[in-house]
């Protein structure tokens, strides 16, 4: 572009090379003034103008700016048909080849017809000195460069086109993610999720529940994700809590996946027990992005938040005031306060749609403060298999919707508690040679074997309990006779 300006940039850079030949002549203090005036006099006398937008802009700690997000997706849209050299990555959703432009590669772009510039360039930094340790960093920023005459349409509508469409293109290219808490290192800066191709496949057509709870829990999400303007309009932060219940093995984290298949939502699995305090707790939520699902899994076993609002001591409180402020100590001291205010969002001041959904396999050992509504809105019960969620189950392992033992494993489910994840295991084929029908005779073989111990179960506790009240009545006895050997009303006195 520089040839552009004609005879002034020819006349500079002659000035530059003569300047470069006598360099190592000039003393150091008259060079770097002379250089600076030099970039101060390129500048003045341009007739371009160059805007600059770093990745890393103290938006926030860990993360990278949306802008330089936005306009690298962009770019990597017009620099496959407009730049020479690339860097590939492979999208593994659409399972193709992405291209974005290389560092240093010129991509030129036009707009209502002008012609603006982009630039990937990057600077190195040389870290402060500490100690041993002296790292070097790399600074890298897009910068634009147009025509001084065009300033207000490029700053103002030309920028906003690229923001729009970078992030349209996000959208259609989105690999979701799956994050967990563990940090991790890209480039030179901590990031406090560290993530994985999020790829389940469960969806809400192979969740094994009753339709009409399905359904309704389906209606839910779609309300939720397309009320921007009714939360905004409430002042309510745009988010929802579901707290999930059921013993082992009922569908829970299955449901997770298939809520967010459903939404086409992100997931950050969040490891309480390995958050060593509120701060870290707070900054790991302002670290989640939009459109995602936080999930806090077996909620009563991950720390001992139950009743410990209630309890706190003076002490705890001091305790975890210090905590607050400095001291990082090994141990998780994520109290049950600092859940409260992450689940209140008091902390997603950055906004966007978030679910955040709890699951456990004791909802009665819950603090009612931690799944009270408005914190968890909506509670679903995952309960043992019935009859519809079988038929589900049978469609997605053997392929069918009816057979003539359907009739018996549904009377059999009626009487006997199998979760789902028993039924699918005993409903799956073992081998080439199995077939539907031995795969339904399995299935029933468990169901009976199930019944006849839950049988056996309470006929001994019911023995027990026969035993037991036997044994009290002897003991009444006993007593009630001393009772009356003492009113003188018998000769004889039992001492139990
Ligand atoms: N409702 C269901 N619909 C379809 N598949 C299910 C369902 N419940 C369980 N399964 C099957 O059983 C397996 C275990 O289920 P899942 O992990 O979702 O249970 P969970 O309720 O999360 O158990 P836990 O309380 O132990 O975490 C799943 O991989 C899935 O194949
Ligand atoms: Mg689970």
């Amino acid at each position: 572009m520089a040839f552009l300006w004609g005879n002034i940039g020819a006349g500079m850079a002659s000035i530059m090379f003569v300047y470069t030949i006598f360099k190592d002549h000039i003393p150091q203090s008259l060079s770097t003034y002379l250089e600076k005036y030099a970039k101060k006099l390129v500048r003045f006398l341009s007739p371009y103008i160059e805007i600059t937008f770093h990745e890393f802009n103290g938006e926030s700690y860990y993360g990278r700016s949306e802008v330089f997000t936005a306009i690298q997706t962009y770019l990597s849209s017009k620099a496959s048909t407009r730049a020479s050299r690339f860097k590939a990555d492979f999208m593994m959703k659409s399972k193709s080849l992405m291209l974005s432009m290389d560092d240093y590669e010129e991509v030129p772009d036009v707009f209502n017809g002008v012609k603006v510039w982009w630039v990937l360039e990057a600077k190195v930094l040389q870290a402060r000195n500490r100690g041993y340790n002296q790292d070097s960093m790399e600074k890298r920023y897009f910068k634009l460069s147009f025509h001084k005459h065009y300033r207000e349409l490029i700053a103002g509508s030309y920028i906003d086109h690229v923001m729009k469409e970078g992030k349209a293109v996000t959208v259609k290219n989105r690999q979701r993610k799956l994050y967990s808490n563990n940090p991790c290192k890209d480039g030179y800066y901590w990031k406090a999720w560290s993530h994985v191709y999020f790829e389940h496949p469960a969806t809400f057509d192979t969740l094994a529940m009753e339709s009409k709870k399905k359904e309704e829990i389906m209606n839910d999400l779609k309300k939720f994700s397309e009320a921007k303007e009714y939360y905004a309009k409430i002042g309510k932060p745009w988010k929802r809590g579901y707290l999930l219940y059921g013993p082992p093995g009922t569908g829970k984290s299955t449901m997770i996946a298939a809520m967010a298949n459903f939404l086409n939502y992100d997931v950050y699995d969040l490891e309480l027990t390995t958050v060593k305090n509120n701060r870290e707790l707070r900054n790991l939520l302002i670290e989640t992005s939009s459109k995602s699902v936080i999930v806090i899994e077996d909620i009563d076993c991950s720390l001992d938040l139950t009743g410990q609002r209630k309890k706190k001591s003076k002490k705890k409180k001091d305790e975890e005031e210090n905590d607050e402020s400095e001291n990082e100590s090994t141990s998780s001291k994520v109290t049950l306060s600092g859940l409260l205010n992450f689940i209140d969002g008091l902390w997603s001041a950055s906004g966007g749609e978030r679910i955040i959904v709890f699951t456990t396999n004791h909802v009665e050992k819950l603090d009612p403060a931690l799944i009270r509504r408005g914190r968890m809105d909506k509670h679903i019960e995952m309960s043992y298999c019935g009859f519809e969620s079988f038929k589900v189950l049978a469609k997605n392992y053997l392929d069918i919707d009816s057979h003539e033992l359907f009739a018996e494993v549904g009377s059999l489910l009626a009487e006997t508690n199998m979760t789902p994840a028993d039924v699918a295991e005993n409903i799956m084929p073992k081998s080439d040679e199995e077939d539907t029908e031995s795969c339904l005779k399995n299935l029933i073989e468990a169901l009976i074997e199930k019944a006849r111990k839950k049988a056996e179960e309470e006929a001994r506790l019911k023995a027990e309990k026969e035993e037991k009240e036997k044994k009290k009545c002897a003991h009444d006895d006993t007593n009630a006779a001393g009772s009356m050997k003492e009113n003188g009303c018998s000769t004889l006195y039992y001492v139990s």
